[in-house]
C-alpha cells in the first residue's frame, strides 16, 4: 500500500524555487531516507507533503488521501518532527506532552513515560530552561507518543548526543519492525545507510536518484591511488584529485583500458584500485555533473 505519493509536486516561494516536479512513492513499512545538501528542498517537500504549506502545483497523497483536502484526518495518524522545534514559553515538559496528546484526543501517558525514560528526559523542567538537545527530545516524544502509522522526521538527530542518537534509532527500528512507515530526512549519510532500505536524493529541488540504499551505494566509480607521475589530463572521468608527495589519489569513472594505457606509458611505483567509500559516492550525486536519473 502506498503511504506517501507525490505527483509532480511543485512549490515556489514567489519566484524562488522550493521544489519542482517531485514524484515520490513510499510504501507501507518502509524506512525511507530523504537526503540532499543544504537548500535542496527537503524541508519544503515535507511541509508541502503534510499540507503545512500549499503546493504551487502537483499533488501529495498520504494514506491515499489528498493532503490539501483531508489534512486533519491525515495528521491524526502522523508523527511529525520538524527540523526546528518551537514550544509555548513557560510550560513544563510534561504539560507540553499532555497538550500534544490532548490535541490528538488520545491518552498517551504510558507511551510518553516510556519514551521519556529511554531518552532520559526530565518532564518536570520548564521548556525554556532546556538545552537544544533536550528540546529536541520533547519534540521526539510529541511525534512518537501517539504511536502514529507514519513518522515524518526532518533532521531528527541534530542536537542529540551520540548515546541518545543510538537510543532514538533503536526506538525507530523497533517501531519500523512493528509496521510503522518512516520517512527520514537527513544529510547525515551514515544515518541513511544504517537505517534505511530505500532512499531518494534531492538536489536543486529535484529528485536526482531514488533506489535501494544498496543500489545507490554501488557505482562504477573506482578510487585510484598511483605512486608516480601520471598525466591525468589525458583521461576523462577523473574527479576529486588529491595530490600528496609522490602520489595522486582520484575517483575514476572512465574506461579502464584508457587508464591502463596512460599508466603503462609512465613510471608507476605502486597502484591501488578500491571501491570509493559511501561518502564519496553520495558526494558524486550532489555534484552538478553527477545527474544519474
Ligand atoms: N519561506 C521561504 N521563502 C523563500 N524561499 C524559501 C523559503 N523556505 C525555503 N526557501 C528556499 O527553498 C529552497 C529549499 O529550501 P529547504 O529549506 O526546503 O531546503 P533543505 O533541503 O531543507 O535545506 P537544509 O538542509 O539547509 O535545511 C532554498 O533555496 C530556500 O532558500
Amino acid at each position: 500500500m502506498e503511504i506517501i505519493k507525490t505527483t509532480k509536486l511543485t512549490k515556489y516561494y514567489g519566484k524562488a524555487r522550493g521544489i519542482t516536479q517531485l514524484d515520490l512513492t513510499v510504501t507501507q513499512g518502509e524506512f525511507f531516507g530523504f537526503i540532499g545538501p543544504n537548500g535542496a528542498g527537503k524541508s519544503t517537500t515535507i511541509r508541502t507533503l503534510l499540507g503545512l504549506i500549499a503546493p504551487t502545483s502537483g499533488s501529495a497523497m498520504i494514506f491515499g488521501k489528498d493532503v490539501t483536502k483531508e489534512k486533519e484526518t491525515i495528521l491524526q495518524n502522523i508523527g511529525y518532527l520538524p527540523s526546528e522545534a518551537l514550544f509555548y514559553q513557560g510550560m513544563k515538559v510534561k504539560d507540553v506532552l499532555k497538550l500534544s496528546a490532548d490535541l490528538r484526543k488520545k491518552d498517551c501517558t504510558a507511551e510518553s513515560k516510556l519514551l521519556c525514560e529511554r531518552l532520559r528526559l526530565d518532564t518536570d523542567r520548564k521548556n525554556d530552561d532546556l538545552s537544544f538537545g533536550n528540546r529536541k527530545k520533547v519534540a521526539i516524544v510529541c511525534a512518537l507518543q501517539h504511536r502514529p502509522k507514519l513518522l515524518v522526521l526532518d533532521e531528527p538527530t541534530i542536537g542529540l548526543d551520540p548515546l541518545m542518537q543510538k537510543e532514538f534509532f533503536d526506538i525507530l527500528r523497533e517501531r519500523n519492525k512493528e509496521g510503522t512507515t518512516i520517512f527520514l530526512s537527513s544529510h547525515i549519510l551514515s544515518e541513511i545507510q544504517h537505517n534505511c532500505t530505500r532512499a531518494a536524493i534531492i538536489r536543486d529541488g529535484r529528485i536526482i536518484a531514488c533506489n535501494s540504499v544498496e543500489a545507490l551505494s554501488k557505482t562504477s566509480v573506482k578510487c585510484i591511488t598511483v605512486h608516480g607521475s601520471v598525466p591525468l589530463e589525458r583521461l576523462s572521468g577523473v574527479r576529486d584529485r588529491k595530490d600528496t608527495e609522490g602520489s595522486v589519489r582520484f575517483l575514476y569513472s572512465g574506461a579502464m583500458d584508457s587508464l591502463l594505457r596512460v599508466l603503462s606509458s609512465v613510471q608507476v611505483d605502486d597502484l591501488t584500485i578500491t571501491e570509493p567509500d559511501l561518502e564519496e559516492i553520495f558526494l558524486h550525486y550532489y555534484e552538478k555533473d553527477g545527474e544519474t536519473v
